[in-house]
């Protein structure tokens, strides 16, 4: 069994108990009453290469990362440090995060927000939105193409953006054939857990114009951006290397400075 699918049991028995609590009506119920969605594509198709910043605190691979007592406080940090999107880990067991990380995040920030999470059924999605998030990851590795095709077109009924996650070539297509209009490549491999930063420049090249091109994991610093940039990247997903340091607000403002040098805009459609 992979990394990926002892993960994706986790979520589902964790999914079972919040289901038996919590029916879909009144989960709808709840998502009717939340703010209208921001536009999280907006937000992410600017000049510049957009910074979207993680609340992580902890990963399968490195274990426990930073306590992140305040998430709704990081997420300022992150937002003040000039971040176009905050992306609120909700898994419990590996990630430790929470719906209530991300309800608390809603509640401080005004930018759009990704439910990071492994999402599998609709209830997932309107979860989501009941909480306050304005995108949502659909990890392709992790959905029959039926399923992926189905949680699209939901998440956008809903008014969700969905945010779609590759890691080779083959998920690419599958992502463009069920319609992804945003596609994260994510440069670790969620079966084996080890990350290749060349992942997103040999996938990216399959990743049609118009779609938003994202380059996820992996980024220690400005130098890191701009590689992933040169290679296409509209945006890049920031996690480990914010939670980890001493200046969450000032390292965001590096990456963000670094996306914005003119010099990257050449190449980028
Ligand atoms: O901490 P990093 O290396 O900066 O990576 C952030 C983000 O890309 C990573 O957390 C991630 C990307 N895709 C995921 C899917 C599920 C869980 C986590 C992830």
């Amino acid at each position: 069994m992979s990394v990926l699918d002892e993960i994706i049991d986790g979520v589902r028995a964790d999914l079972a108990e919040r289901q038996a609590r919590v029916s879909l009506d009144e989960l709808k119920e709840r998502a009717a009453k939340a703010p209208q969605a921001r536009d999280g594509a907006a937000a992410l198709r600017g000049e510049n290469v957009s910074v979207i910043c993680e609340v992580k605190r902890s990963s399968p691979s490195k274990g426990a990362l930073a306590a992140i007592a305040d998430p709704a406080g990081l997420a300022a940090d992150y937002e003040a440090g000039g971040a176009a999107v905050i992306s609120v880990l909700t898994e419990q067991r590996r990630f430790g995060g929470s719906l209530a990380d991300l309800e608390a995040v809603r509640a401080k920030v005004d930018i759009p927000i990704l439910r990071k999470d492994f999402i599998v059924t609709a209830y997932q999605l309107w979860e989501a939105r009941a909480y306050g998030a304005d995108l949502a990851l659909l990890i392709v590795a992790a959905l029959e193409q039926e399923a992926l095709v189905s949680l699209i077109e939901r998440a956008e009924s809903i008014g969700l953006t969905p945010l779609v996650e590759v890691h080779d070539e083959d998920e690419v297509q599958r992502a463009v054939d069920a319609g992804a209009r945003i596609i994260g490549v994510n440069a670790r491999n969620l079966k084996t857990l080890e990350v290749d930063r060349d992942t997103f420049a040999r996938v990216a090249p399959e990743i049609p114009d118009g779609i938003i091109k994202i380059a996820e994991s992996g980024v220690r610093g400005p130098h890191d951006l701009i590689a992933y940039a040169n290679d296409g990247a509209d945006a890049v997903l920031v996690g480990e290397s914010l939670v980890t340091g001493r200046d969450p607000k000032g390292a965001v403002a590096d990456l963000v400075a670094a996306g914005a040098h003119p010099a990257l805009r050449h190449g980028r459609g």
